[in-house]
Parts: C-alpha cells; sequence; structure tokens
C-alpha cells in the first residue's frame, strides 16, 4: 500500500464503536485486584530529559517552550535534563518552572549533593535523583559501594525535603541489580520520606514477568509511589509499563514517540492506545487524547523525523482496512477489526478501495459516498474491473474513482438507450 492510501484523502467510514457491546464481550478484561494501578496511573513525561538524549534531538529554548502541549495534554510531570548539564540547560530549567503550568516541573540529576542544590535553585516543584546500582555501573560509572550509595542518597533526600520540594530516588539498571542490595536501599530511602523509588529498566532486557515479580515484591516493601521507566531494546516497553501498573507501580516514563538514548523508552502514545483499552474511563477523562497527533507532530518535527507507519494511533495506517472481508465487517460494525475508536482521538478510520483484495462492500460504500447510484450487481461488476486493474499495477484512490465514475456513466448511458428503444 502506498503512502497516497491514507488520509485525510481516502475515504473514510464514521460508524462508531458501540461501547457497551464491546465490554459486555470483551476478552480484554482487566484483572483488578486491590494492587493494580491500570485505573489510577500518573505519567511523569521526560520528551525533555530522557527525549533530549535521542540522537537527532537539539530542543532550543522555544521548542522546550512549545512542549507545554503536553501540559494541555494532561500529563502530570514535565521531566527536564539537569541543569548541571549545561549553562542553557540551566537557564531553560528556570524558563519553565516560571511558566505556571498545571502539570509539575521535574528535574533529573545525579544522586548528589552539588546536583540536587542546583536543580533546587532553578524552583523545579520535584528533584528526581539517580544513580546506578548494577554491578556494571558500580564498577564502571560511579564506583561507589551501595553503602555510600544509601549515605549519599539519605543526606541528599534530607536536603530536598528540606527545601519543601518532591524527591525520588531511582536506582538505575535496576533489572541488573542485586535484589537484596536494591531493596534495602529503597527501604531505606522510603522509610526517609522519598515521595517515589524509581526502578529502571535501564537496557530494555526485562519482560513484562520479571517487571511484575519485581514491582510486586517492592511493593511490599516501601509504602510511597513507585515510578517505572522501561527502554525499548527488546520492543517490550509498553507491555513492561502496563505489567508495572498491575503489579502496583502508580508512575509510568514516558516520552512523545519514545525518543531517549538508543531506540528510547516507553511512548507517550502507544502507552494512551494501551491503557484506553485497559482504563477506558479513566484514560478518557484525564487525558486530552484529541491532541495527541498534534503533540507527536511536534515532537517529530523538532528532532527531524517522520512518524512511523505502523505508530500506534497515529502511524498513517493505523485505522486503514484493506482485506474486502475486514472491510465489509467494519462497515457493518466498526468494533470487529478495531479495538479502539479512532474518534477518541479526533481521527477517522479508511477503507482501503483499490487493491485487489478489495471487496465489493467496500466499493459500494465509496459509491455511496460519491453519489453514484449502483444496483449490488453493478457493484460486484465494476469490483471486477477494479481487481483486474489493481492485479496489473497498484491503483491510487484517484484510479479507482475514475473506474467508478467511466463504468456509472457507460452504466447510464446504456439506460438511457434502452428508455429511448422502450
Ligand atoms: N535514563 C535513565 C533514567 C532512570 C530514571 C528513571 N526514572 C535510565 O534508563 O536508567
Ligand atoms: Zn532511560
Amino acid at each position: 500500500m502506498c503512502l497516497t492510501d491514507a488520509p485525510p484523502s481516502g475515504p473514510v467510514s464514521s460508524g462508531s464503536h458501540p461501547v457497551q457491546d464491546q465490554s459486555a464481550s470483551s476478552p480484554y478484561q482487566n484483572v483488578n485486584d486491590f494492587i493494580s494501578n491500570v485505573n489510577r496511573f500518573k505519567i511523569i513525561e521526560s520528551t525533555l530529559r530522557e527525549g533530549e538524549q535521542f540522537a537527532n534531538a537539539f530542543f532550543d529554548t522555544e521548542t522546550k517552550i512549545r512542549m507545554q502541549a503536553l501540559d494541555e495534554f494532561g500529563v502530570d510531570y514535565i521531566e527536564l535534563t539537569s541543569p548541571v548539564s549545561s549553562p542553557q540547560s540551566y537557564e531553560d530549567c528556570k524558563t519553565i518552572c516560571s511558566l505556571g503550568l498545571k502539570t509539575k516541573v521535574l528535574t533529573h540529576v545525579r544522586c548528589n549533593m552539588e546536583d540536587a542544590k542546583k536543580a533546587v535553585e532553578c524552583g523545579v516543584d520535584g528533584v528526581d535523583l539517580v544513580i546506578g546500582t548494577s554491578s556494571f555501573l558500580q564498577k564502571y560509572s560511579h564506583g561507589k559501594s551501595i553503602e555510600m550509595i544509601q549515605k549519599t542518597a539519605l543526606e541528599v533526600i534530607e536536603y530536598v525535603k528540606s527545601q519543601g520540594v518532591e524527591v525520588r530516588f531511582s536506582s538505575e539498571d535496576s533489572f541488573r541489580s542485586d535484589l537484596v542490595d536494591l531493596l534495602t536501599l529503597y527501604k531505606a530511602v522510603d522509610k526517609a520520606g522519598v515521595n517515589r523509588v524509581g526502578v529502571a529498566d535501564t537496557v530494555g532486557g526485562a519482560t513484562p514477568r520479571m517487571v511484575y515479580d519485581l514491582i510486586r515484591t517492592l511493593r511490599g516493601v516501601v509504602s510511597c509511589d513507585i515510578e517505572t521507566h522501561f527502554h525499548d531494546d527488546t520492543g517490550c516497553a509498553v507491555a513492561n509499563a502496563h505489567s508495572a501498573l498491575e503489579a502496583g507501580a502508580t508512575h509510568i516514563d514516558t516520552s512523545v514517540l519514545g525518543i531517549g538514548e538508543r531506540n528510547g523508552i516507553t511512548p507517550l502514545g502507544a502507552l494512551m492506545a494501551r491503557m484506553v483499552v485497559t482504563a477506558p474511563e479513566y484514560v478518557t477523562k484525564k487525558y486530552n487524547l484529541k491532541a495527541l497527533k498534534e503533540v507527536e507532530e511536534l515532537v517529530a518535527s523538532a528532532v527531524n523525523i517522520n512518524i512511523p507507519f505502523n505508530n500506534p494511533i497515529t502511524g498513517f495506517c493505523a485505522f486503514t482496512h484493506k482485506a474486502g472481508i475486514h472491510a465489509k465487517a467494519i462497515l457493518a460494525n466498526p468494533s470487529t477489526y478495531e479495538i479502539i475508536d479512532p474518534a477518541l482521538f479526533g481521527l477517522t478510520r479508511y477503507i482501503s478501495i483499490n487493491s485487489r483484495i478489495t471487496g465489493w462492500n467496500a466499493i459500494r460504500s465509496r459509491c455511496e459516498q460519491l453519489g453514484i447510484k449502483m444496483t449490488d450487481d453493478e457493484v460486484k461488476e465494476v469490483t471486477a474491473k477494479i481487481k483486474q486493474m489493481a492485479d496489473i499495477r497498484p491503483l491510487a484512490i484517484d484510479d479507482t474513482d475514475s473506474i467508478l465514475h467511466s463504468y456509472h456513466i457507460e452504466l447510464q448511458k446504456k439506460r438511457e438507450l434502452q428508455e429511448q428503444q422502450a
């Protein structure tokens, strides 16, 4: 299928999803036990921090300010690059803090006193402390023992809290850290009064099962909130986020289009797609889903990439139905082949009408859209002509429409002739 086959120029079908029917019979009922937070999660949007670590990213101040679109979208937090990174990062952090956003502004810094002081100086609502805890990072990155990490963490946490600012303590590479070390550390910082502990799959190697186990265990050890952060190296970032919520995590880190270090983290849009199916009421009330496309386009253009064709929700063919069997059912009831109603995101579905696998029901619907009146037999005949052409070369919508129009003109001529003869 070629790009010209995509909305908005193509035919669309406007049926909506009969929501009650769907939930009554859906096998996708979520497991809503006492520990699951799928119905009340929060988003820490890290496009302006993790996203700045994306290979193509360069966010000037103006672009960062435009990202207040995320505030309108309804994310709970925006996370910014450490003000210690560069003089401009420091200035930008102060600028974003002074915008008076509804969303809370965080900055992500190394777990040491100097970084924490700079962060507080900028006027952030919260300081996100991070330090590596895997033996790899202990040995090859900062060289600190778990005891040293804990000692510093407690001092820094105390300082940030004394400034009346929210504080999170996160390990890095949590899934390759020693479980006893990890739980000991989290327990200590929880006791010291952190608002959240953070678990990070820094290398993207965790599976949903591993995530469930670790978060479920941690949920029994700390009473503060649990933030989670998943890299997508093995394609599990969205599934892992969902699993984390089921196990009792409270916050998910995202970035728009998933941009971040290497191939990035849980994408905001993909997470919305997942969660609008799991928790439709919560997600549709809390987030301004119709703003998603604009936010993604803003980021895509800022970092000079296209929105991937298979992006959930906004990929060009995310709501395109092609095979005749699919098109027929979609026209009768969109829930047959759609788990998400595109209208929730302000989008429309599209039914492909120009291939060898196009069926006559799709053509009939196209005729209705074009105001062309034909009998079912005539529609079937012209469908056969379209298939014949599509067997020879790829067709554009205009080609199919031309076949329909010329077939219709021929029909009219025939009819007139018959009338004259009668
Ligand atoms: N980018 C870091 C951040 C960890 C903090 C999570 N909120 C990582 O993947 O380890
Ligand atoms: Zn990360």
